[in-house]
């Protein structure tokens, strides 16, 4: 069976066309297919967690169409399960489908999410993090501490995004949004500790680890960022002044701003993170509070299939980290 869970909502209805696209072609009459619509937050996690738990329903893939967010919920919903995931792009923003790789109109994605159920898959490992020492959830595009996670809250709750979005121009509402939280930001103590190194920044402006390069709608915020198992990429920005930090986000798209003497780039394996004084976290797209917050990568890779990254058995990359074979750390 081809499971597709689907919010309709996401991109502003782009999420339902897609579907539709896909829902009327031949290939997917021809197929066993069911669909799953959400209706709100939490749902997607839900429905995933389910079809992963119910016997018996010769269930071959999950394929999510919607954006970041629906990614998210079905990543968690199915957790460490060994069930195939495959994405259709149904947004506006679709980080995690430029970082996989995903090319093409979603029903070229379709037939190749159907010719890779022959066996073309390759892994994908998302990130995991505990806010607050709360339980561990997964990220899969990124986590962003400080400024950026400022300019996801102002922008999810403008009123101006609808307006956007029915324009099919969102990502405006976040340049909108990061002028207007830049005028009254102020730079913040944190402490970061990433492996054997630690770090405390007075006058930081923002902290963000990700698992692939892209970020914000199409930013390359660390170019590099391989999908990898272990480690973990993170970029810091600090003691930077705020036209500087115009001229850096102009500069991100071809990847200049790591030229800025006010940021770094590293790696680690395990990341702890921690303000005196409690500040915004954005997780995939979605701000929170927090204090402090624990992160490392997920051991259990997902399966993906459907995208233009060469495929390899994730089995074959499970030797590889178990040590059987060295592990070169970058996409393969
Ligand atoms: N039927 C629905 N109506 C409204 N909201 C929904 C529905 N189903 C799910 N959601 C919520 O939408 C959230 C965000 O969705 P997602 O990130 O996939 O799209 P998006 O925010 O429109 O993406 P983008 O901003 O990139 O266009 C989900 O995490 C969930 O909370």
């Amino acid at each position: 069976m081809y499971a597709f869970i689907v919010n309709p909502a996401a991109g502003h209805g782009k999420g339902k066309r897609v579907f539709l696209r896909i829902s009327n072609s031949k290939l997917y009459s021809q197929l066993d297919c069911r669909y799953f619509y959400t209706d709100a937050a939490g749902d997607a996690e839900r429905i995933a967690s389910e079809l992963c738990t119910i016997k018996n329903t010769n269930l071959q893939v999950i394929i999510v169409i919607g954006g970041d967010g629906t990614i998210n919920e079905v990543i968690n919903g199915i957790g460490s399960k060994s069930i195939p995931l495959a994405f259709i792009p149904g947004a506006s923003g679709n980080d995690f489908a430029r970082g996989t790789r995903i090319t093409g109109s979603p029903l070229e994605i379709f037939e190749k999410i159907v010719s890779d159920t022959e066996g073309g898959a390759c892994p994908y490992w998302s990130g995991t993090y505990s806010l607050d020492l709360q339980d561990e959830r997964l990220f899969v595009n990124s986590i962003g501490f400080g400024f950026d996670a400022q300019v996801v809250r102002q922008a999810n709750k403008s009123a101006a995004k609808k307006l956007f979005n029915f324009f099919r121009v969102g990502k405006l509402s976040y340049v909108f949004a990061l002028l207007n939280v830049l005028i009254h930001f102020k730079p913040f103590q944190v402490k970061v500790v990433a492996d054997d190194k630690r770090y405390i920044i007075d006058r930081c402006f923002m902290v963000t680890v990700t698992n692939h390069p892209y970020y914000g709608g199409g930013m390359r915020i660390i170019p590099n960022a391989a999908i990898q198992p272990d480690r973990m990429s993170l970029l810091l920005i600090h003691s930077i002044s705020k036209w500087k930090v115009l001229a850096l986000f102009l500069t991100v798209f071809w990847g200049g701003h790591r030229n800025f003497k006010e940021v770094n780039i590293i790696e680690a394996s395990q990341i702890e993170i921690s303000v005196s004084k409690q500040n915004m976290c954005q997780i995939d797209g979605d701000a929170v509070y927090f204090s402090r917050c624990s992160l490392s990568k997920n051991a259990t890779p997902i399966s993906m299939i459907g995208n233009s990254r060469k495929a390899q058995a994730v089995e074959v990359i499970m030797e590889k980290i178990e040590g059987k074979a060295s592990v070169t750390g970058k996409e393969t």
